[in-house]
């Protein structure tokens, strides 16, 4: 019998999402801090020898099969699946022909914002290279990660990454402290293409040009340590540029949004900044301790729509084998 190889790659929250104009494709500039987080995708490959690829998918927590696991998913064709592409690439790319069962193990809401399909395709990725035999470091996948998605080289490195380009050219941008992300999940998918054309509705309110590096003091803030004094700049950092398009398609985000923002600490300073993350519709906010993600947590689950809050820690390690 084959041995089965299993990987794990991470969700994302974009921290910081400044969009810029489309392209001839309709692809958009981004500048973006990726920022990776403790919730896991996990793909099982089992190598066949006929050069097929099959997929199954199974939710991590049972109990929440409903949010992590949709029927749309089963029945997505096996050739758009995230993880099946990302094997047949690597078969297309080496010549090897060896085929794979996949175990696809979904932690991460479907249609979320926080890239679990993407998350998926940077599992598959480095599944299949070792059980292919490849001797390819991380770096050389970044080209067939690309070809997959834009989020997808964002969760084959993890960590925490400045994203130019498409989103999909990299710079690591660690080390920084750890920190709590509160993501409310919602009970209703958003589609990423709808808000990118959504945000093209407005093109006076897309970058005409973007930077091409973090500045000095954006830098500083996101790599020191987090005290009381220096969390309200760190929370200014954040911000979403797809924000205002995600809300005109759901404007029931506006009132979690506002709510958690309108959470104060014993200061009487912003506990928080509550942003999209990603294309939405899962929202996202970081704490300075437990206590206040919890606080966060709560609030955010007062809002109708709101199916879950996880609270999470990162930066996490991007791919890796188990
Ligand atoms: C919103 C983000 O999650 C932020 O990290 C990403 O930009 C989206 O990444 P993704 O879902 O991996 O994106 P892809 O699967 O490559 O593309 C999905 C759709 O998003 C839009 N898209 C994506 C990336 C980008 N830089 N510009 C775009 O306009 C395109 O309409 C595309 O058809
Ligand atoms: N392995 C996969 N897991 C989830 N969705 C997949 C997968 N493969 C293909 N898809 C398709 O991609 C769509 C978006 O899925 P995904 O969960 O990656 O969205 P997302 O979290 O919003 O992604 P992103 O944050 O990268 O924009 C799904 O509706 C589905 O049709």
């Amino acid at each position: 019998m084959s041995p089965t190889f299993t990987a794990s790659a991470p969700a994302k929250v974009n921290l910081l999402l400044r969009c810029g104009q489309p392209d001839e494709k309709g692809y958009h500039q981004l500048f973006t801090v990726f920022h990776s987080l403790n919730l896991r995708e996990t793909v099982s490959l089992t190598p066949r020898e006929d050069g097929k690829i099959t997929v199954t998918n199974q939710p991590a927590d049972p109990s929440q099969s409903a949010i992590t696991c949709p029927p749309e998913l089963d029945e997505l064709p096996a050739e758009k699946h995230l993880a099946v592409r990302a094997v047949k690439l690597i078969q297309d790319t080496y010549g090897i022909k060896t085929g794979a069962d996949l175990v696809v193990t979904k932690a991460v809401p479907v249609a979320g914002g926080m890239a679990g399909g993407s998350a998926d395709a940077a599992a598959a990725l480095w599944a299949a290279k070792h059980a292919f035999g490849l001797s390819v470091p991380k770096v050389e996948l970044l080209p067939l990660a690309r070809q997959l998605g834009a989020d997808v080289p964002a969760c084959l490195l993890g960590e925490i990454l400045l994203g130019t380009g498409y989103g999909d050219h990299l710079k690591l941008l660690g080390p920084v402290p750890q920190r709590y992300w509160v993501m409310a999940t919602n009970q209703t998918g958003l589609s990423t293409p709808l808000v990118f054309q959504q945000a093209d509705r407005h093109p006076e309110q897309l970058a005409a040009e973007l930077p091409t590096e973090l500045s000095e003091a954006e830098l500083k803030l996101l790599q020191g340590t987090d005290s009381s004094d220096t969390w309200t700049d760190f929370l200014e950092l954040l911000e979403n540029d797809l924000t205002l398009p995600a809300l005109e398609l759901r404007p029931d985000l506006a009132a979690p949004l506002a709510g958690v923002n309108a959470l104060k600490d014993v200061d009487q300073q912003p506990l928080t900044r509550a942003i999209l993350s990603g294309s939405g519709p899962t929202l996202a906010a970081p704490a300075l301790d437990l206590p206040s993600a919890q606080k966060i947590a709560q609030t955010f689950q007062t809002y109708p729509g709101i199916e879950r809050c996880y609270i999470l820690q990162g930066p996490v390690p991007g791919a890796q084998l188990h």
